[in-house]
């Protein structure tokens, strides 16, 4: 429980003046994993969160989806808002279309809660795995989400620490919805691409068709790659391994998103202008880029398009 409206000790606010990427976005890009954080005066933070964020508005990250070049959101609910989904249903809803949304709900959500939320735009729940961020819901809990969810045809985000997967595959595998890891199921790249552990969750990966994976945080991930900042536009190298390898093995599953604005980074906030740059270095062909970016969000968040 976090009583303080003060913002979490070290905490960095995003960016404030992104630099243009260099890399043009195809038409039609979607930033599959973003956030809005309150703002707190209209959108309380919720009592059992374990940071309290700077605030960070719709209004904010539709003038960075403009800046960046993207066509399109799709906003996680962040766990600093509990099961409260109205700051991320607001901004679906002011989006015109142009937002999806992933929600938090509890198993004893409401049918007339859920139809509310589809028609907002959301299209899936998180479960959250990573223990500084969340106290652990019991799985029998989630399981009964799945099936309240199901009828929607919505998926299932997961996150979760790669030390975990071991722990939770098998009860990943029981979800019978699509299941997306969130940013790669955070793989230690100071370790082998070829390794055990991240070996483990490629198979993970092979396991079910639809087991989709975002290849995005390198600046959580990275332990040595330089940051985006200061106009380094070769990012976050030692995580390029790892992204690569799932973008092509799997081209039509893996989604891309900026993260913004990147709760708990305490040592660097990266450019998001330069960490669009990553991508290419991640999806080196016209082809992965356009999967990776368009095709396959949209088949994920906006299967009646076009
Ligand atoms: O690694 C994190 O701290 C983090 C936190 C959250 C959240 O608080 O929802 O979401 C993310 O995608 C990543």
């Amino acid at each position: 429980m976090t009583t303080s409206s003060e913002k979490t000790p070290g905490w960095l606010d995003w960016y404030a003046d992104p630099s243009r990427p260099r890399f043009r976005l195809p038409e039609g890009a979607v930033d599959a994993h973003c956030h809005v954080f309150g703002p707190g005066a209209e959108f309380p933070y919720a009592p059992e969160r374990k940071y309290t964020p700077c605030d960070a508005s719709k209004e904010q990250l539709f003038a960075l989806r403009d800046h960046l070049g993207f066509a399109r959101n799709v906003v996680v609910q962040a766990t600093c808002h509990g099961a409260d989904n109205s700051a991320m249903v607001d901004a679906l809803r002011a989006s015109g279309g142009l937002a999806r949304g992933v929600a938090t709900v509890r198993p004893d959500v409401s049918d007339a809660e859920l139809r509310e939320l589809h028609e907002a735009g959301v299209r899936g729940v998180r479960f959250n795995f990573v223990k500084r961020l969340v106290d652990a819901a019991p799985r029998q809990d989630l399981l009964d989400v799945v099936e309240r969810i199901a009828p929607y045809g919505w998926h299932v985000v997961v996150y979760f620490e790669a030390a975990d997967l071991a722990d939770l595959r098998d009860f990943f595998l029981s979800i019978r919805v699509p299941v997306v890891v969130d940013h790669m199921g955070r793989p230690d790249v100071a370790e082998d691409p070829d390794g055990p552990e991240f070996g483990a969750f490629l198979d993970f990966m092979r396991a079910r068709p639809d087991i989709w994976c975002k290849v995005s945080c390198p600046e959580r991930l990275s332990v040595s790659g330089p940051p985006a900042l200061g106009g380094e536009r070769s990012a976050y190298r030692d995580v390029v391994p790892f992204a690569r390898r799932v973008v092509e093995e799997f081209p039509d599953r893996v989604l891309w998103g900026t993260d913004w604005p990147h709760p708990n980074l305490t040592g660097h906030m990266p450019d998001d202008g330069l960490l669009v740059d990553f991508v290419p270095c991640v999806a080196p062909t016209p082809e992965l880029r356009h999967k990776l970016l368009v095709d396959n969000p949209m088949r994920l968040y906006w299967p009646d398009a076009g």
